[in-house]
């Protein structure tokens, strides 16, 4: 089954956060009519489970245990945020400032890793096309997929957009939320597990100083090129 743009195949977005991977993600899989998987979102649920379970996220071995036995589901249609914890729908939840503190501790853990990357990969299989955004897609999930685009901005401009996503504005509070995204990228690019990182053979995109639409344009001209060159390869 071919997709409305023709497009078929697997397009990765990674960076750290704030670099707008979740939303150029949505608008490039809605122009390419591909499914469209947000794989923090599975991390940030995990996380649910573990504080839930009154476990230290710390703990990797509780964690892991606790992860283990967790039914964790995902909409991958575009347009979808269906989030759910064994039946309980958390897709608020799993943006809340709780959770935010404590997934890069759950998602360092290996067990949970080799878990949801399982999952995420059979996710992906049922496509014929979809864009999958996270931190370890290009390099470690989907190291065969045809666009790989590592996203970056400067701390600063990620700080300012997540300050005004979450209609924060006084300054003591948005120097909380820098200092928290500092801590989070260093968290995850240091882990020893799938560290964050841009793949070899990836595209690496600086959003500083481009608005939301120029990324998504320069995302679907990759894919849409990757495509054709695959076509005339064939
Ligand atoms: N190029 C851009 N310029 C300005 N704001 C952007 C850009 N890309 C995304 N945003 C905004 O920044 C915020 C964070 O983007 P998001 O997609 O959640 O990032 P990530 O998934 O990488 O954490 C959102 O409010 C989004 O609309
Ligand atoms: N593929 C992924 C996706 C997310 N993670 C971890 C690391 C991130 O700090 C958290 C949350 O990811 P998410 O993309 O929701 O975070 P932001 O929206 O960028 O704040 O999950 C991961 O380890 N691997």
């Amino acid at each position: 089954m071919s997709t409305m743009s023709g497009f078929r195949g697997q397009v990765t977005l990674d960076g750290p956060s704030g670099t707008g991977k979740s939303s150029v993600a949505r608008s490039v899989a809605s122009r390419l009519g591909a499914a469209y998987l947000d794989t923090g979102a599975m991390y940030r649920a995990a996380t649910v489970a573990v504080l839930d379970a009154g476990v230290d996220p710390e703990d990797g071995e509780a964690v892991a245990r606790v992860v283990a036995g967790a039914r964790i589901e995902v909409g991958t249609a575009a347009g979808t945020e269906r989030v759910e914890v064994d039946g309980t729908d958390v897709a608020e939840r799993i943006r809340s400032a709780e959770v935010t503190r404590s997934v890069s501790a759950v998602s360092a853990v290996p067990a949970v890793r080799r878990r949801l990357v399982d999952q995420q990969r059979s996710l992906v299989a049922a496509a014929d096309a979809v864009v999958v955004e996270g931190r370890d897609i290009g390099t470690v999930v989907l190291p065969d997929a045809d666009v790989k685009v590592y996203l970056t901005a400067a701390p600063e401009a990620r700080a300012e957009r997540r300050a005004l996503q979450l209609g924060i504005s006084d300054p003591a509070e948005v120097a909380a939320l820098a200092a928290d995204l500092r801590r989070r990228d260093e968290y995850d690019s240091s882990r020893a597990d799938s560290p964050l990182r841009p793949a070899a053979d990836a595209v690496v995109v600086d959003s500083t100083d481009l608005d939301r639409e120029g990324v998504v344009d320069r995302v679907v001209e990759l894919a849409l090129a990757a495509a054709g060159a695959r076509e005339v390869g064939a």
